[in-house]
């Protein structure tokens, strides 16, 4: 089966392809204008950051160009309203790509986020940080899929890899790791997990599968065994409290860490959906555990064997998350009541956390262990493999 894989990977990834799509030019259609039609109250800030863009200093480089690309024509214009350009047409298919990958996202959360994304760009030293509000974003550098910045004693980790829906690649299992880590010790007091685009995100990279080392399958699968069990150690462990601000639909991995989350809030866009019997495997992220405590053992089953997809207001009913909010004002409460709680005296959350979870954790890591052991050969599975193969050749979505 890993030869079948191997196929389609050497198919569909050929260096050639990837090559000739060529470098993004710093062009015209890239500096973004002002002309955009937005008028909420962060018009202005739009504004700005589209001036920011003009006077960075460096040139951010294609994935952020892009970024910045369909963020920019989200909050003008919209969901992607252009038909979709030749397979060779590199540039604009690329520029399609993004923009699509924003999918139905509303355009005053695409306005956030681009003005989120070039807050991070322009850092304190740039010529335009006297545009930049006191006590802006400081991003911390290092991270390819993550926007890692710190404001109002709140440490945000966003998956930025919009055009993927957020699924998490190897690398970025590392790099919420390390994320994780130093934000356990920086001087932050919350921690919160958050997506970019319209999904939070999609679960694991299914293409994570397709990278075979040379002890073959069986090699690969120890190995994501490990980093798997290393990954939701970091959240069982976490000292300080840590918020899902869920923006859009969630899958997989993403979804069963939650019950290791103090506070989870969601967009109503939210969905929330843990399809694993459709994939061949099992629960992960302690949820064979923590959703039938949170939830009940009978909902529980449906989300965990049957891949019952949740509304954000039936898993706010079933207690996974906390609460609901309109997607239009979503962004706008969360932080506002993120930034109040962050003023609370921080040792005192901190030892709240600690004895809320102390009795638990002891078996939250011994069922994490063990999931990770069901899941070794799981992922060597016919049902887990022929699952990987119909995605990754458009058979099947979810
Ligand atoms: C080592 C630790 C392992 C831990 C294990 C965890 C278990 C899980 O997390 S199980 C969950 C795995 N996730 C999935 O099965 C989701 C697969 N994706 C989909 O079914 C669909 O993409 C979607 C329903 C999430 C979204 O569908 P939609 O039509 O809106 O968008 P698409 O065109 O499909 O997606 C855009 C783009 O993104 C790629 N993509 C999305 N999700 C994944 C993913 N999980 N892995 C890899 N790639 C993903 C998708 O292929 C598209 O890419 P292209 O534009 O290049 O075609």
């Amino acid at each position: 089966m890993s030869e079948i894989v191997r196929r389609i990977v050497r198919r569909w990834y050929h260096p050639s392809l990837l090559r000739s799509s060529g470098q993004y030019t710093w062009s015209p259609a890239l500096q973004l204008h002002t002309s955009g039609t937005a008028m909420s109250v962060t018009q202005k800030d739009f504004e700005n950051a589209m001036n920011q863009v003009k006077l960075l200093k460096k040139d951010p480089g294609n994935e952020v160009k892009l970024k910045l690309y369909a963020l920019y024509k989200q909050a003008t214009e919209g969901p992607c309203n252009i038909p979709k350009p030749g397979a060779f047409d590199f540039v604009n298919k690329a520029k399609w790509d993004a923009w699509n990958g924003l999918g139905s996202l509303p355009k005053e959360t695409a306005r956030q986020n681009y003005v989120d994304l070039v807050s991070s760009l322009s850092g304190p030293s740039s010529e335009s940080s006297s545009q930049v509000k006191p006590g802006a974003d400081s991003k911390q550098e290092g991270y390819e899929n993550l926007l890692v910045t710190s404001e109002d004693r709140i440490t945000k980790i966003l998956l930025n890899r919009p055009t993927k829906k957020n699924a998490i690649t190897t690398q970025m299992y590392h790099e919420i790791m390390l994320a994780l880590k130093a934000a356990s010790q920086d001087d932050s007091v919350l921690t919160v997990l958050t997506g970019s685009g319209d999904y939070y995100c999609s679960g694991n990279d299914l293409t994570n599968f397709t990278d075979i080392p040379p002890g073959g399958v069986e090699e690969k699968a120890k190995n994501s065994s490990f980093l798997l069990r290393d990954f939701v150690n970091c959240f069982i462990d976490f000292p300080k409290p840590l918020v899902a601000v869920v923006n859009g639909p969630a899958v997989g991995i993403s979804v069963t860490i939650l019950g290791l989350f103090d506070i989870v809030y969601a967009s109503d866009r939210a969905t929330f959906h843990t399809p694993f019997s459709h994939l061949g495997q099992s629960p992960e992220g302690c949820s064979s555990y923590t959703f039938p405590k949170i939830m009940g053992s009978s909902k529980a089953a449906e989300m965990l064997i049957f891949g019952k997809k949740l509304t954000a207001g039936e898993a706010c009913a079933q207690g996974l998350v906390t609460q609901v909010f309109p997607d239009s004002t979503f962004q706008k409460e969360v932080w506002t009541r993120l930034k109040a709680y962050s003023k609370l005296p921080p040792n005192a959350m901190r030892i709240s956390k600690e004895i809320i979870r102390k009795n638990e954790k002891e078996k939250l890591h011994a069922v994490n262990a063990e999931e990770c052991n069901v899941l070794l050969s799981r992922w060597q599975s016919d049902e887990c493999m022929n699952a990987v193969v119909n995605f990754l050749s458009r058979k099947a979505k979810l």
